[in-house]
């Protein structure tokens, strides 16, 4: 007997019941409200760039997923900044000389990581940090003999063993580097990249160390020329507050990679606690907090169930060079391997 037939009745959804009719005494829903997130990627429009950048990302994530199946680490880098004019002028800037992405970078390759490095564009890269941007100008590296160019015996060395670490990045394919500018270039890229790293489930790692903008100018209040000084000497900026993406990056665009922020203070008696809420309001994995006036020698690791520790450099390790990032990395990546490996677990009792 066919399960039709067995039915004692037939349902007609077509004839309205006046006694099923909607209870009018129940409130009405509340019209489902646009996140802060999606209001936002409503009204900005997306870098005219990104359909290439996610192909370059794309083509990046499938051949580690095929090829070396490398846990991949998306390190954010540098500092955002807030256009105050369409023509940009004068911009708001958020301080970061991207010392910590670009070093952690290397330490994250020399930990087997493929590296999706996105940085603020002119800000430190992996490897050429050394001798970017540094006090010493790249030509006192290099002396003439023989009507020659050389490298300067001084530098040889060190020189060799970075060169050596960045052609092993290069020829393995293991780095690829993303420029942005501004936060709305940010927060489009960032969504773009961790929703393509879905592919690579929890061997996705997301190492934020850019310094983010908390607030923005609205398109629709952006002057489309330099501001002119006014005669009442102001200037008036009325700012939104950025949406909170690291909530939406957890739920929604990143729901199985690991996910580390960092919390930077100037206040060494808020650290700890904000960036406890931070981990409590977001629920990812780790916060790293920093003081920016000691973020090179010292850390504090905040990690669920209240378990925090500080990584700190002793004065004769900073006098000898090392650097926090060689004790952060292996530590995050230790994280990372008990995350993959409790999914795998989850993924076989389930
Ligand atoms: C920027 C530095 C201090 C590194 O300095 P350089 O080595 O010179 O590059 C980095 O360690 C850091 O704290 N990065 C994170 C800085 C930051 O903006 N953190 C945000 C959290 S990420 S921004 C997220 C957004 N506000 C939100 O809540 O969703 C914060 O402290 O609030």
């Amino acid at each position: 007997m066919s399960p039709q037939a067995r039915r004692n009745s037939v349902f007609h959804t077509s004839i309205p019941d006046a006694g099923c009719a909607i209870d009018r005494n129940i409130p009405d829903f509340p019209i489902a409200q646009l996140s802060d997130e999606e209001k936002y990627f409503r009204t900005y429009k997306a870098p005219p760039y990104l359909d290439e950048i996610e192909e370059e990302v794309r083509k990046f994530i499938d051949y580690h997923a095929t090829h070396t199946g490398k846990r991949v680490a998306l390190i954010t880098s540098g500092g955002t900044t807030v256009p105050l004019e369409n023509n940009t002028v004068r911009f708001i800037d958020n301080f970061s000389a991207g010392t910590r992405g670009a070093t952690s970078a290397e330490y994250f390759l020399e930990n087997g990581y493929a590296v999706i490095f996105l940085y603020r564009e002119f800000s430190l890269l992996p490897y050429s940090r050394h001798y970017s941007h540094t006090t010493n100008c790249f030509l006192d590296y290099m002396t003439e003999s023989n009507n020659k160019v050389e490298i300067n015996p001084d530098f040889a060395h060190e020189m060799l063993i970075i060169l050596r670490k960045y052609k092993k990045a290069k020829d393995s394919n293991s780095l690829l580097v993303i420029p942005f500018t501004t936060v709305n270039q940010y927060l489009y890229t960032l969504r773009s990249i961790a929703i393509l790293l879905q592919k690579v489930g929890s061997k996705a790692l997301f190492f934020l160390a850019a310094a983010v903008s908390d607030f923005f100018l609205p398109q629709s209040r952006m002057p489309q020329h330099k501001i002119q000084s006014q005669s009442t000497g102001k200037l008036i900026i009325d700012l939104e507050q950025v949406p909170k993406f690291l909530r939406r990056l957890v739920d929604n665009w990143a729901p199985s990679g690991m996910i580390v922020s960092f919390k930077l203070e100037t206040d060494s008696s808020i650290l700890i606690d904000k960036a406890k809420t931070a981990l409590d309001r977001y629920q990812h994995q780790l916060v790293i907090g920093n003081l920016l006036q000691s973020r090179k020698k010292e850390v504090v690791i905040v990690a669920p169930n209240d378990q925090s520790h500080s990584i700190k450099l002793s004065d004769r390790e900073v006098k000898e060079n090392l650097e926090i990032e060689s004790l952060i990395v292996p530590e995050v990546a230790e994280h990372h391997e008990k995350w993959i490996s409790d999914h795998i677990k989850n993924e076989q009792e389930s």
